[in-house]
């Protein structure tokens, strides 16, 4: 990375927070060792997760999508994997592109390594709050065969959902059977995730509301993860015996995670919306050699 490319962001959507790399025309190596440098919340800027701001056109993965979406989300999570999709990384996205001047509000469309995102970025409110951000998250899959979550000595049976990216989603009779989550709960069978996954535990709050607690794949435990709030939302309504195709109405879910609040809709045609804040909180430029170190 040279002293011209080392523009940053920082930016969090319900408290998952991010390091956004503004790299408009793919010049940037970002190696794993970087990735994981730049999160590292001692020594580094600390985030969940790297997002870099590629033109689709100047990046092999996103070409193809270049025709219908202008901007790819190339994502990773802080232990410096990649991953397919971000939920709340896409609002945090959409809210750099409002902030630099390449979106503005209304509607605008994201690749990403799941495919083109669209996503619709509300007017701000009176008090020049900026509006929420909803992005039209796909369809949710649900791969058949059973699926077991354990923590410690305790075991759960899930619900196998992807996202784009996949998800283990469990309910459980209390948050704090979670455990501390400082390693990742063991999913069996490993063959149904051979990608690894990220996992939710989940409490019902009220009708149709619901808070969770997440363990991601390559970056433990955060305070939000938008995808798993929707492969939640899906796994909870079927749970509760609804289908929105078969109910022909849509479907919505308040999912509380620790770092506040997302509002889930799944429509009839199996598409699922999510709608939350995305916050931008800081400028910068990193010091090129000790980003060059890694
Ligand atoms: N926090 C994200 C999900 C980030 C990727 C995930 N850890 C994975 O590896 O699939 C979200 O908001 O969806």
């Amino acid at each position: 990375m040279s002293t011209a490319q080392t523009a940053f962001l920082k930016g969090h959507g319900t408290e998952n927070d991010f390091v956004i790399l503004p790299d408009h025309d793919g010049l940037t190596e970002l190696s794993p060792a970087a990735v994981v440098r730049l999160c590292d919340r001692r020594a580094g800027i600390g985030g969940d997760g790297v997002i870099r701001v590629v033109r689709s056109a100047a990046h092999p993965e996103a070409r193809a999508m270049a025709g219908e979406a202008e901007w790819f989300m190339d994502y990773r999570n802080s232990d410096g994997s990649v991953a397919e999709m971000c939920g709340n990384g896409v609002r945090v996205f959409a809210r750099y592109l409002q902030r630099a001047g390449l979106a503005g509000e209304g509607d605008l469309a994201v690749a990403t390594r799941a495919g083109v995102r669209r996503v619709h970025i509300a007017k701000a409110g009176p008090d020049g709050r900026p509006g929420d951000i909803t992005v039209a998250m796909g369809r949710a899959a649900l791969p058949e065969g059973e699926v077991t979550v354990s923590v410690g000595e305790r075991s759960w049976p899930a619900r196998n959902v992807n996202m784009g990216n996949p998800h283990a989603v469990l309910f459980v009779d209390d948050l704090a059977d979670a455990g501390d989550l400082y390693t990742a709960p063991a999913v069996a069978p490993a063959s149904a995730y051979p990608d690894g996954a990220n996992v939710e535990f989940v409490v019902d709050r009220g009708p149709r509301h619901v808070a969770m607690r997440v363990h991601e794949r390559g970056s433990g435990e955060t305070r939000s993860c938008g995808t798993g709030t929707c492969a939640v939302a899906v796994a909870t309504a079927r749970r509760d015996g609804l289908d929105p195709a078969v109910a022909g109405h849509p479907v919505t879910y308040t999912v509380d995670v620790p770092g506040g609040r997302l509002v889930i809709t799944e429509l009839p045609d199996g598409t699922v919306e999510m709608t939350g804040p995305a916050v931008i909180v800081a400028e910068g430029h990193l010091d090129a050699s000790w980003l060059a170190a890694s």
